[in-house]
């Protein structure tokens, strides 16, 4: 089954557009939705919460429509951003008083038990919170109301190591039910190479694909070798590359033809995700 259905999904912004974007994210499974800066992943997570009407396209979440049924969906859903949707002025407490009557399945007791884990004090404001602190709170009023889905943007973005690895091994836990699914954009795509199932790239607005992260890695290749070895036709192969004066670096899309081209007259190594991502945003050639 699929925990979110995305169908050609369109919002144009003066200067951006996210265009025809369309995705389902398997329930019980860790996604991780990448893109450089400013690709538009946080307008397609604000687009499937109805935070941000899209132009054109459907979204459907746990089975149902959005916005149509907003309210029955959102209480099965946890958002996790930095992005403050709490009144600023409100204490942690206040905060948990206004928001767990919304909730079916409120638990306190977990709740509080999150606040000591991520070491928060229930008195502090949330407008003298850090970025970090505030992630930790949405991720705790989150895990409050036994969501079914986490949809997390940025959620490791300003967090330091320590707690960003303690985050990781919490969201394991959380994925020990396997109904629960996982959506979660970032930039860090380290965290993804640790946890994630599939890995969803958008660029520019658009979907440069969703696949398995394993099915990723078996398909993409980074060539390294001399010069010599290009012509205009292999430079035109690559996703994207990267010559020096003496070498080149490159991305491909299919490992097959990468040894069929180069055999073993060039390095062929397996890419992170990092340098998908680069090579991908960079396209054509790039000159060190
Ligand atoms: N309300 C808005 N009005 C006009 N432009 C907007 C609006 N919201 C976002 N944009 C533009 O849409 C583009 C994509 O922004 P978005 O926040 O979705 O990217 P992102 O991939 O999440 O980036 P980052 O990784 O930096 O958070 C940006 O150029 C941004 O300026």
């Amino acid at each position: 089954m699929n925990a979110i259905e995305i169908r050609n999904l369109t919002k144009a912004y003066p200067l951006f557009k996210v265009e025809d974007v369309s995705l389902d994210v398997k329930q019980g499974f860790i996604t991780g939705l990448i893109g450089p800066n400013g690709v538009g992943k946080s307008t397609l997570i604000k687009m499937m919460l109805g935070i941000v009407r899209p132009d054109a396209g459907s979204v459907k979440i746990l089975g149902c429509e959005m916005p149509k049924h907003e309210v029955d969906i959102k209480q099965r859903v946890g958002i996790v951003s930095d992005d403050c949707f709490y009144y600023e002025h409100l204490t942690i407490r206040d905060t948990m008083k206004m928001i767990s009557p919304f909730y079916k399945n409120w638990d306190n007791k977990r709740f509080h038990r999150y606040l000591d884990q991520f070491e928060l004090s229930p008195k502090k404001k949330v407008q003298d919170l850090s970025k970090g602190m505030k992630i930790k709170l949405s991720l705790a009023l989150g895990l409050s109301h036994e969501a079914e889905l986490l949809i997390m943007d940025e959620p490791t973005s300003g967090l330091d190591p320590i707690f960003r690895r303690e985050m990781l091994d919490l969201l394991t836990d959380v994925m020990q039910d396997e109904r629960n699914t996982i959506i979660f954009s970032t930039h860090i795509t380290t965290d993804l190479d640790r946890i994630a199932d599939y890995i969803t790239f958008i660029n520019r607005g658009k979907l440069v694909f969703h696949e398995a992260k394993e099915e990723v890695f078996e398909k993409y290749v980074i060539v390294k070798g001399d010069r010599q070895l290009l012509d205009q036709d292999i430079r035109s192969k690559f996703i994207g590359i990267r010559e020096t004066p003496v070498g080149f670096e490159g991305l491909l899309g299919d490992k097959e033809e990468a040894e069929q081209l180069f055999g073993r007259y060039a390095v062929l190594e397996q890419p992170s995700l990092e340098d998908i991502m680069y090579f991908t945003a960079k396209g054509g050639a790039v000159h060190a």
